[in-house]
């Protein structure tokens, strides 16, 4: 289990941030489950249920569980992440993204669930943190074509609440590089509503960095 959870970066002459290596492992259902993975945990966030409806759904997880353990895998090995003809390359941890490039723009799509509720019907303010990690990462590497970058800072603007359930408009670009420094920057938008902005740097890393 430890070796599973631990991985063997030094194997990796990249460092740890190796660009994902495209596999089909998982098969056809992949994708299914990845979905189904989403779906239970937005139903999680907003089940007001029997005591006994809930104890149900817990034995049913507990069971999924027990099916899953014997088959963890390090994150080399893994499908998650991986999967490049899924959404989100079939990473379950990402808010979901569909980005294009657009000349020397990254633009796209990025949808907040029930999951991703703060209060009041607006989106909790990491999961936009995580939302930025994914799409100006995503930039620096296509736009640099580099991939060996580390996240140095991510700063956020809160512009307007993020509302969940809503199709929203994502729009990203490198704004200067400096050595192994590569400045970027994107917004999310509804519409002509500008309602987060964020800035970062990645740094390229060095040969075996971690
Ligand atoms: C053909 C290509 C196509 C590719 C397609 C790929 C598809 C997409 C694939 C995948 C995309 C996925 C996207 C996801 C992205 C997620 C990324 C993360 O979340 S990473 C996890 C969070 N970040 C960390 O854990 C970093 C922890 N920090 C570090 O490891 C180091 O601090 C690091 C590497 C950032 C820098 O350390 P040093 O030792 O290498 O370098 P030093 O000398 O400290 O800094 C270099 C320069 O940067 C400045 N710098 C560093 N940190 C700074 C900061 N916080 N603020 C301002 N400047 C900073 C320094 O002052 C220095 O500048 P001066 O060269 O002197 O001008």
């Amino acid at each position: 289990m430890r070796d599973a959870h631990n991985g063997a970066m030094a194997r990796h002459p990249g460092g740890g941030f190796n660009p994902p290596e495209p596999t089909r492992k998982g098969g056809p259902d992949y994708g299914r489950l990845v979905a189904a993975v989403r779906t239970l945990q937005d139903h999680v966030r907003s089940v007001d249920a029997p005591d006994g409806v809930i104890t149900r759904a817990a034995d049913l997880i507990d069971g999924v569980n027990t099916l899953l353990a014997p088959y963890a895998a390090d994150e080399w090995a893994s499908p998650s992440g991986r999967r490049t003809d899924l959404p989100n390359r079939g990473n379950l941890l990402t808010v979901p993204l569909t980005t294009s490039r657009a000349g020397d723009r990254i633009t796209g799509t990025a949808r907040f669930a029930r999951y991703h509720l703060g209060r009041n019907g607006a989106a909790h303010g990491g999961t936009l943190g995580l939302l930025f990690d994914s799409l100006l990462g995503q930039t620096a590497a296509i736009l640099t074509g580099s991939p060996y970058q580390r996240t140095a800072f991510l700063h956020i603007d809160y512009r307007a609440i993020v509302p969940i359930g809503k199709d929203l408009q994502v729009d990203a670009g490198v704004d200067e590089i400096d050595g192994r420094k590569v400045f970027v920057s994107g917004r999310l938008c509804d519409g002509d509503t500008v309602l987060t902005e964020a800035h970062a740097l990645f740094v390229r890393l060095k040969p075996g960095q971690p």
